[in-house]
């Protein structure tokens, strides 16, 4: 059974079909990449999935339960956990504080549970404690202690991969994770979500087709709000519609 499954969704802004009957599967344990032109549809697909925006017809299923209509928070809840191009962090706040914030709201905020607080206490250093060991998977454990305001553009990418594994997920989206990031940080992260996808799904839209390629387990590709190719990459880059899509 795949992790997630769209079956002939379709979304509309007035006249324009953002998605036309658009169906597709992503599996548990791979990398799947969604490419197409400028205004495809690739970014209306994303909203679909996490909940942003609801199909106007079809349906999408969380492995067998029909999650349609569910909204942001309880796809989030679900295990469907979406990264931003442009990263979402508190710049004044620790590395390690921002991590600590993906889990949200944060249990000792409550006031009752201040009243206990050696409890309170201990739930924090387990926070920190799997807070450290995610920046260790990223690769940022050096700069627990920073400002995030001083990470590059990549490193913050990173923070963003770190924060959204908090809560656990079951599939991560992604939007142009390697917007704007130089060639070598790009394989770092691109390395990093192998080494993820052991355990969970990974569904990224990505421009950068000449450095993704190598990673991508299965590509789908879309034009004018329909997927109009998928398979492995080579089958997909080399196919006449898709070429012609780019092109045209
Ligand atoms: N909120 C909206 N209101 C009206 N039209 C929209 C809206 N969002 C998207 N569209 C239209 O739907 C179509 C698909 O847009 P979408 O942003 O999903 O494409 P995309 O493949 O993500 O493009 P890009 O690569 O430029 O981000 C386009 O024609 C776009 O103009």
């Amino acid at each position: 059974m795949s992790l997630l499954k769209l079956d002939s969704v379709s979304k509309y802004f007035g006249g324009i079909k953002a998605l036309d009957s658009v169906t597709l599967e992503i599996e548990n344990s791979k990398f799947t990449l969604l490419i197409g032109p400028n205004g495809s549809g690739k970014s209306t697909l994303i909203n679909v999935v996490t909940g942003i925006y609801k199909p106007d017809s079809g349906s999408i299923f969380l492995e067998d339960r029909n999650i349609t209509g569910k909204k942001p928070h309880e796809l989030y809840k679900l295990g469907i956990v979406r990264t931003f191009q442009n990263p979402q962090i508190f710049p004044n706040l620790s590395v390690l504080d921002n991590v600590i914030l993906g889990i949200s709201p944060i249990k000792g905020e409550s006031i009752l549970r201040s009243l206990f607080k050696p409890i309170w206490l201990r739930e924090e250093e387990e926070l920190a404690e799997k807070a450290y060991n995610i920046l260790k998977i990223v690769k940022l454990d050096r700069l627990w202690d920073r400002p995030a305001r001083e990470l590059s553009g990549g490193q913050l990418k990173l923070l963003e991969i770190a924060r959204s594994l908090m809560t656990r997920p079951r599939l991560l989206v992604m939007d142009e994770p390697l917007a704007g990031v130089n060639p070598q940080l790009a394989k770092e992260i691109l390395n990093i979500l192998t080494d993820l996808k052991r355990d969970i799904g990974i569904f990224v839209v990505e421009h950068r087709l000449d450095i993704v390629a190598n990673y991508a387990d299965y590509v789908y590709a879309m034009f004018m709000g329909k997927v109009i190719a998928k398979g492995s990459v080579n089958d997909v880059l080399n196919n006449p519609t898709v070429v012609d899509a780019y092109l045209g």
